[in-house]
């Protein structure tokens, strides 16, 4: 039986629901991506609520969504109030757009992104990174928590991201997949310069100046939900990876698509297990305690990274 669209199969008890297009063929969720207009009303509706331009976005990383408390003259827009936007589901992402002024330079933050492994196709997972280009944000910072690969990390510190591997890529999964709509940028994207290098070399002196161990090196992200195997982070280790994560690669690919400059980082919040007889198991809770335990320094951190944008 065929209504409106959706295809109901009736087997016992259990029914199959297939979703089919207008001629037939079958739909997915891919097949829904959003549309340059619709982003458009997503943007106009926050621009009706909010009365200045961001010039930045900051993404809020698992654990550190207090980054957005530091704003001054705030105004907080819950995810589920804003058209086409998705839904945050996971701890430690409050799920929020919040918009303001840090040291005095305009931005909106997100409170909460949107992982792979919620069921969110990678561009959804990236969908605000657009609104904020349409919205007037010319940066975008992307701050996430990860497992520190490189033997030199300790939890506590902060990586800048110089480079990432684009692992879920190789599979053919990436952000930019489908139409391409030149309205936000080429078909095919440079992604060699990904991270600005001016920004890397003032965060590093902002590092100095706040106490904030800091290191350079290169992000990866798998789909998760699972931490890694002992196994897959030895192999991911011989890569030239130094942090893993679950998110950022498709924000920053979305991101350099529009032509926004990025700056991004990770904070180290545990340590990769690559040892068989290590007894000890990464988990989610310790990740957001490290976001909360370094929460006063790296206000102090992306403040100053921000004036030092907004000066320029
Ligand atoms: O990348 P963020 O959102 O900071 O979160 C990281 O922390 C979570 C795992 O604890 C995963 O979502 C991983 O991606
Ligand atoms: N692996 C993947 N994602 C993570 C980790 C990790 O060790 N820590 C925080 N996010």
């Amino acid at each position: 039986m065929t209504t409106n669209g959706v295809k109901v199969n009736g087997h016992g008890n259990t029914q199959n629901i297939e979703y089919f297009g207008d001629n037939g063929q079958h739909k997915t969720e891919d097949d829904n991506r959003s549309t340059y207009e619709s982003l458009v009303q997503t943007a106009d509706f926050l621009k009706r609520l909010v009365p200045f331009k961001p010039e930045i976005g900051i993404i809020c990383g698992s654990g550190m969504g207090s980054l957005a408390d530091a704003l001054r003259d705030k105004i907080e827009v819950p995810y589920e109030r804003i058209p086409h936007f998705p839904r945050s589901t996971v701890k430690g992402h409050a799920g929020a757009l919040v918009f303001g002024y840090l040291a005095d330079v305009p931005v909106v933050c997100m409170k909460g992104r949107f992982h792979y492994y919620e069921g969110y196709p990678l561009w959804k997972c990236s969908l605000p990174v657009r609104v904020m280009k349409l919205l007037g944000a010319s940066h975008l910072i992307a701050t996430n928590a990860a497992g520190g690969l490189n033997p030199n990390y300790r939890v506590g510190d902060v990586m800048l991201v110089k480079d990432h591997i684009n692992l879920m890529g190789f599979a053919g999964n990436n952000p930019l997949q489908g139409p391409n709509d030149e309205r936000f940028g080429p078909r095919f994207p440079p992604m060699n310069q990904a991270y600005d290098r001016d920004l890397i070399t003032a965060a590093k002196k902002v590092a100095q100046e706040v106490g904030l161990p800091i290191h350079e090196g290169v992000y990866t992200c798998l789909g998760g939900p699972n931490f890694e195997t002992v196994s897959e982070l030895r192999m991911l280790k011989m890569l030239g990876a130094d942090t893993v994560g679950m998110s950022t690669v498709h924000e920053v690919i979305t991101a350099r698509h529009c032509d926004m400059t990025v700056f991004a980082f990770s904070l180290i919040t545990n340590e990769c297990i690559t040892d068989y007889d290590c007894q000890e198991n990464p988990n989610h809770e310790e990740v957001i305690d490290v976001g909360k335990m370094r929460e006063e320094v790296l206000k102090n951190f992306v403040q100053r990274v921000v004036k030092h944008i907004g000066g320029k």
